[in-house]
């Protein structure tokens, strides 16, 4: 666990980084820090691995002050991910992945090894651990430097700005990455960036700080999207956090209805049948729907969602942009197993708000 207690850093020139931060990442977690530029971001984290101290306040690692820690020591314990990767551009990527476990003492061929494996983890085969830096893609760069990272396994990792010059196509493939690694490895991560988008993907909880180095909210993103704690933290979530928030809802319980379902030989006999209906075919796989309208050609069945993997966003979608209104849920195999409405949708929207604010009145607020 890491433990912010009323953290304050001044830096010479009188400037305040960070005003009374206290909070604490449980061990295991993935911790976001985000808020606009100069909000004390990056000082809050490197005051965890001692690249600067705090002139107020303590920070605690499972209950030890950082300050009573030699640092080369400390930050053998915490990978250290930045933006760019900071390689090393005359070593080949295996060897400056080797770099972290020949510090540790291991012998050349062991720290190699450990490198590839480290590499082959993070999506790198043989053949590019033998290039340069300048040899790879932003991505690849950034996926070396989180190898490199985590060649030392150490418990705590520290991200700044982690993916943050890489395209946002690679950068969504980065953040998934991340999170299938964090679901093995259940490392203590902090990970700071300006985006809000990547702070509620990515964290178990969001610490949002505001300019001049306070703590504004410290909340999971399902939190902070449903409660945040004021204009600010409001202003700073954008415009469509409600929808954002559906990210969240579960899809188990929708009602299913399988009475609009038909296949391609019945459907003729459904002609008097004036309402919208799905024709699949004989393995129930959607084809279309049929337009009471115009029954002679079947409008697209739009994307399937499957219950219980979905979330309740992936299905609002589907029904607004569906031609019948209705979405269909499917199986694994994709098969039609029942469809519905838009109208149904927002009715298991506006139940669970009830129930969220039966449940959690206003937490996580400072
Ligand atoms: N060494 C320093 N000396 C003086 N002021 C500093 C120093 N380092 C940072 N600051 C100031 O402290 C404040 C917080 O900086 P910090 O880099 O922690 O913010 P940040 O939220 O990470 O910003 P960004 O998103 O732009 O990287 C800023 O006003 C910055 O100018």
């Amino acid at each position: 666990m890491i433990t912010f207690d009323n953290v304050e850093k001044q830096y010479p020139d009188g400037t305040v980084a960070v005003d009374g931060l206290s909070l604490e990442v449980p061990t295991g977690t993935l911790t976001v820090f985000v808020g606009p530029s100069g909000c004390g971001k990056t000082t809050s984290l490197r005051m965890i691995n001692r690249m600067v101290d705090p002139t107020g306040g303590r920070v605690l690692v499972n209950g030890e002050d950082v300050r009573t820690q030699d640092p080369r020591t400390l930050r053998r314990g915490m990978g250290y991910v930045i933006q760019h990767a900071g390689l090393f551009p005359h070593r080949t990527v295996v060897d400056n992945v080797a770099t972290v476990p020949r510090l540790m003492g291991a012998s050349r061929k062991q720290a190699r090894a450990t490198a590839m494996e480290v590499l082959g983890r993070v999506g790198l085969g043989e053949e590019l651990a033998r290039r340069y830096p300048a040899q790879l893609s932003g991505g690849q760069q950034q996926r070396v430097g989180v190898a490199r990272a985590l060649a030392a396994d150490p418990p705590i990792l520290l991200m700044d700005e982690p993916f943050s010059a890489v395209d946002p196509v690679v950068r969504k493939e980065l953040q998934q990455e991340l999170l299938r690694l964090q679901s093995v490895l259940a490392k203590t991560i902090v990970l700071v960036t300006h985006d809000i988008d990547e702070a509620i993907t990515l964290g178990d909880r969001v610490a949002v700080l505001r300019p001049g180095g306070v703590l504004a909210q410290y909340a999971t993103p399902e939190e902070l999207l449903g409660d945040p704690a004021d204009d600010f933290v409001a202003g700073f979530l954008g415009v469509d956090r409600g929808v954002r928030l559906l990210s969240f809802f579960s899809t188990t319980d929708l009602p299913l209805h399988t009475d609009r379902i038909t296949t391609t030989g019945d459907v003729s006999g459904r002609a008097g049948d004036d309402r919208w209906l799905l024709v699949v075919d004989d393995e129930k796989r959607p084809l279309g729907w049929r337009d009471p309208q115009a029954p002679e050609a079947l409008a697209p069945a739009g994307r399937g969602f499957v219950p219980g993997q979905d979330t309740l966003r992936g299905v609002l979608d589907a029904s607004v942009l569906s031609p019948s209104g209705f979405a269909v849920a499917v199986d694994e195999g994709g098969r039609a197993i029942g469809v519905v409405s838009s109208e149904e949708v927002t009715a298991v929207i506006r139940s669970r708000h009830r129930r969220r604010a039966d449940s959690q009145p206003a937490q996580g607020r400072p």
